[in-house]
């Protein structure tokens, strides 16, 4: 298969990252092409005598790992994470992102929150200068479905559903995803503040002060924002 040059980048960005997984960490696994990458990264460490243990943001990452021979403990009994190594949609130089494109914002956010190294892998493509050209995800129970999706409008965001393969996205969770598109956000921190005060919406995509650094491959070079 053809490798593109963004493929090149992520793949940058992923070695670099790895670099910084030791013996004995407890390793959390993004999910995503970027991500994928750097599991692949590590799978070839492991086999290669890297003892570490892994947990995953999502069961597609779960399942890649196993299947590399790392050892994957349960997200949910964790107090802590050592490292973990994640994609984004778009980032700022704040550290400020939007995840969630893949539909796992959940389990991601929570990784993040666990970690006491959160490390970002991109290509250049996914920084940007203010956050909201990528429509912010957002999980909701089906239950809150309607509710949620009327909230997202009354605070300003365009709101559509999560459609794939002409079927309805349903999240790992069993929950469903809104797209809002606030337009270019000029303060993320208050709108995510915002969106933790509706009520039947499980996670938002957007990552505030849980970054500890992006790596940014651009090809010639990795950048690193901390
Ligand atoms: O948040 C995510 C999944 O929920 C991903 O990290 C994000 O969508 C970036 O993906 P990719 O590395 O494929 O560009």
């Amino acid at each position: 298969m053809e490798t593109t040059h963004q493929d090149a980048e992520k793949l940058a960005a992923a070695k670099a990252a790895v670099k910084f997984v030791k013996d004995g960490d407890i390793v959390g696994l993004g999910t995503g092409s970027t991500a994928t990458f750097a599991i692949q990264e590590l799978g070839i460490m492991v086999k290669n005598g890297l003892k570490i243990k892994a947990a995953a943001s999502s069961i597609h990452t779960e399942k890649l790992a196993k299947s590399l021979g790392i050892e994957v403990l349960s997200l949910g009994e964790l107090s802590f994470i050592d490292i973990s190594i994640d994609g984004a949609d778009e980032f700022t130089e704040s550290l400020d992102l939007i995840k969630g494109g893949g539909g796992a914002l959940f389990r991601e956010k929570i990784m993040a929150s666990l970690s006491k190294n959160s490390i970002i892998v991109t290509d250049a493509s996914k920084k940007v200068k203010k956050l909201g050209a990528f429509k912010v995800p957002v999980e909701v129970v089906p239950q809150a479905y309607q509710y949620v999706f009327n909230q997202m409008l009354i605070l300003g965001g365009k709101a559509v559903q999560r459609i794939k393969d002409n079927e309805v996205f349903i999240t790992d969770n069993g929950n469903f995803i809104i797209d809002a598109d606030f337009g270019l956000i000029d303060d993320p921190a208050k709108l995510a503040s915002a969106l933790n005060q509706v009520d039947g919406l499980l996670a938002h995509g957007i990552f505030i002060n849980l970054t500890s650094k992006v790596m940014m491959s651009t090809g010639d070079q990795i950048m690193v924002f901390e």
